[in-house]
């Protein structure tokens, strides 16, 4: 397959315990389409290493290389999941000839296969055009059932990504992607951004969230202390939807966490306030899939965002399969 490469063992190294104490002892490396149908439960991450969208956005190059460095971080963090519960390298997409647009199409069918299977999927990217493949995988998966659910998105971001495609796709465009094309089928666009910066998001793409009833939290209000009134903004969201895809822009962290993206974000949100967010969006019991994007290891510092990537892709698995 052109867009895509198999999951690399390298990338799961660490301390020896032979008692599967460390993550990296979990992980079987198995490729995409041969993931077996587990047994019971099970996650599988799947890499995006694919930048050609931030390079079309005039972005800062480099996320190509962000699935594997979060991966070998987390190869090292200890395993606390249940025996019983699966962990899987499924490998990367990749986009070795500037086709964004193939690399997200092979990703949409690689969500819907480890949807099929009864996984939940892990994606990590790259660019956050990575947004546009997943959704449609989810979105597959479910029509296929034909039970009409609806799919509610959240994401953690300091920008909307609402950009109009009019020139070319690209990171910066996926949700207005996703929006045109729910109008075109009359489905409800069900968007909500938690931290939006005002000073990285122009009239015009406030313009656009207003026109598409958009709900967002600005990055102002997106702190700790306003976590009650967030929890009832969330809960409110998630009520009107029968699934949740979450999708976490790493450079929506302030760039003390997270250097390692495109654009960083100085005055961006805390890692506390995503994560008791993301308690409650598991608690609904709705999710349905998540992804990290923007990694960008070329900007990282001491690998601190892939290790804060890692520490939420941990956090994830362990709160759903405690
Ligand atoms: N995915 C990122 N999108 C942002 C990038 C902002 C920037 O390059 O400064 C956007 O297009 O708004
Ligand atoms: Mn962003
Ligand atoms: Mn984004």
């Amino acid at each position: 397959m052109k867009h895509y490469s198999n999951p690399d063992s390298n990338n799961w190294q660490g301390r020896i315990s032979n008692k599967s104490l460390y993550l990296h002892e979990k992980v079987k490396c198995v490729p995409l389409m041969e993931v077996p149908e587990p047994p019971k439960k099970s996650i599988a991450l799947l890499g995006y290493a694919c930048d050609e969208g931030v390079k079309r956005n005039q972005g800062r190059v480099g996320a190509e290389y962000g699935p594997d460095v979060i991966k070998k971080s987390l190869a090292k963090m200890p395993n606390h999941l249940p025996s019983t519960v699966q962990l899987y390298d499924a490998g990367n997409i990749t986009c070795p000839d500037g086709d964004m647009e193939a690399a997200q199409n092979a990703l949409s069918t690689g969500v819907t296969s480890l949807l099929d299977k009864k996984h939940f999927p892990i994606v990590l990217g790259g660019g956050h055009d990575v947004a546009y493949g997943h959704y449609h995988g989810i979105k597959k998966h479910l029509d296929s059932k034909q039970q009409g659910q609806s799919i509610g998105i959240i994401n953690f971001d300091a920008h909307f990504d609402l950009r109009q495609n009019g020139n070319n796709n690209n990171s910066g465009t996926p949700f207005y992607q996703i929006a045109m094309e729910n109008k075109a089928e009359e489905i409800n666009f069900n968007y909500l951004c938690l931290g939006i910066r005002k000073d990285a998001n122009d009239r015009n793409l406030f313009q656009t969230a207003k026109e598409l009833d958009v709900n967002f939290v600005l990055s102002d209000t997106f702190q700790i202390q306003f976590l009650s009134e967030i929890n009832t903004w969330i809960n409110a969201f998630i009520k009107t939807v029968d699934k949740v895809y979450v999708t976490i822009d790493l450079d929506g962290f302030s760039s003390a966490y997270a250097p390692g993206v495109s654009a960083p974000s100085p005055m961006g949100f805390t890692p506390h306030i995503a994560v008791e967010c993301l308690k409650t969006i598991m608690a609904s019991g709705k999710l349905i899939s998540v992804d990290f994007a923007e990694m960008n290891p070329k900007f990282d510092n001491d690998g601190q965002t892939a290790k804060l990537a890692a520490s939420l892709v941990h956090h994830i698995a362990h709160e759903l399969f405690p």
